[in-house]
């Protein structure tokens, strides 16, 4: 087994949260501190860590981005070296992610190229984000590169696939908690209280009406609720249901126009249910925008890699916090094919882990043509 599918497996079974990578962080430390330092700074940036390698000329600096955060998800691999934190698990594919940075940096350290080389390991991708306060801290800033390029692993293509395309990649998104509340009491005397359960179900049904009657259907938005919580017992009337979901658009200005609509549907509901409402969009993510002349020159070299089968894909309804540092940096993003069944964010999830390989030899191969 090669030493970075084992690094993976050791990401893998210490999964945390955003902003609370502690071991993760110690994890990565341990392994850049037994790299030979000659050529080597290193800082860490919250519970992130940045690395830049001095190139053989230095005039500027390109970088690779990987991000570090687990998931709530109680594991259901049959792997031997399951996540060992309760209720979390890299289902998203960072732990890969992870690994392959630390393939391609110790490739860069092994035979330096031109220029510098910043390698970005980032957390809370998942949220609450970590790569806009890490793009305007004093740390990042004083590296920032010239280029950066970062991958995703994806379920559904064959292990030695890489798919991209020029322009926007992943969508806008804006996470989504609603509360209503009402007024709870005894099952048996409905007329009495005031039922957030019923309220929340026909709120459901309204927010999900959204894309089919209020978006022009040649434009692509998703609202997906992926938590509900509320009440306390079986025949007690609830007082207060919390929605918890997310909202996805290609469009800046789909975004804006379903949270207005969230907004109107939510001032209905006050009428029809004479409940109470808050709403929080909390955090929000740019788009995965491709610089057009970077992604093409990408895809150009990938076409002629031997061993690497390169796909134009379309945009996915997926978010990344990536998207912030393409805003500023000019770069690109790609999928990394994993072939698994089961999707990101599944209790199943289990890439194939040649792709790591793969993407090693990609990474560290293009950083070294985009150098010359
Ligand atoms: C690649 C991926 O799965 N990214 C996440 C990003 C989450 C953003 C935010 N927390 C939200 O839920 O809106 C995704 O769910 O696409």
């Amino acid at each position: 087994m090669s030493k970075f599918v084992e690094l993976r497996r050791q990401f893998h079974q210490i999964p945390e949260p955003g902003f609370q990578e502690f071991k993760t962080q110690a994890m990565l430390l341990e392994y850049i501190n037994g790299l030979p330092q000659d050529r080597l700074e290193i800082r860490t940036w919250r519970t992130g860590v940045l690395v830049r390698v001095k190139g053989l000329v230095g005039e500027r600096c390109l970088g690779y981005r990987a991000d570090m955060d687990g998931l709530p998800i109680e594991e259901d691999t049959g792997y031997e070296f399951r996540s060992t934190h309760n209720g979390y698990m890299h289902a998203c594919g960072h732990d890969l992610h992870m690994a392959i940075g630390l393939g391609v940096l110790t490739a860069i350290v092994e035979q330096p190229i031109n220029d510098d080389v910043l390698f970005v390991f980032q957390p809370a991708e998942e949220g609450p984000g970590g790569a806009l306060p890490m793009l305007q801290s004093e740390e990042f800033k004083e590296w920032k590169p010239d280029f950066m390029m970062a991958l995703h692993i994806a379920p559904e293509y064959p292990v030695g696939t890489i798919a991209t395309r020029p322009g926007i990649l992943f969508a806008n998104t804006s996470e989504l908690f609603i509360d209503i509340i009402g007024k709870g009491g005894h099952a048996a005397y409905p007329h009495r209280a005031n039922d957030m359960i019923v309220a929340g179900a026909s709120l459901i049904m309204q927010l999900q009406s959204i894309v089919s009657r209020n978006v022009d259907p040649l434009d692509s938005v998703v609202v997906t609720l992926g938590k509900i919580e509320g009440g306390t017992k079986q025949n007690i009337i609830a007082e207060r249901v919390r929605l918890e979901g997310t909202i996805r658009t290609l469009s800046a200005k789909s975004m804006s126009d379903v949270k207005a609509r969230i907004e109107s549907l939510l001032d209905g509901l006050k009428v029809s249910f004479g409940c109470q409402t808050e709403l929080d969009y909390g955090s929000n993510y740019y788009q995965v925008y491709n610089n057009e002349q970077e992604a093409e020159r990408f895809m150009d070299w990938v076409r002629a890699f031997e061993g690497v089968q390169l796909i134009e894909c379309t945009e996915a309804m997926t978010g990344e916090d990536f998207g912030y540092f393409l805003q500023d940096i000019p770069g690109l993003m790609f999928w990394l094919g994993v072939d698994t069944p089961y999707g990101l964010h599944h209790a199943k999830l289990e890439p194939q882990e040649d792709a790591i390989g793969v993407a090693i030899e990609v990474v560290s191969n293009y950083l070294r043509h985009r150098s010359s």
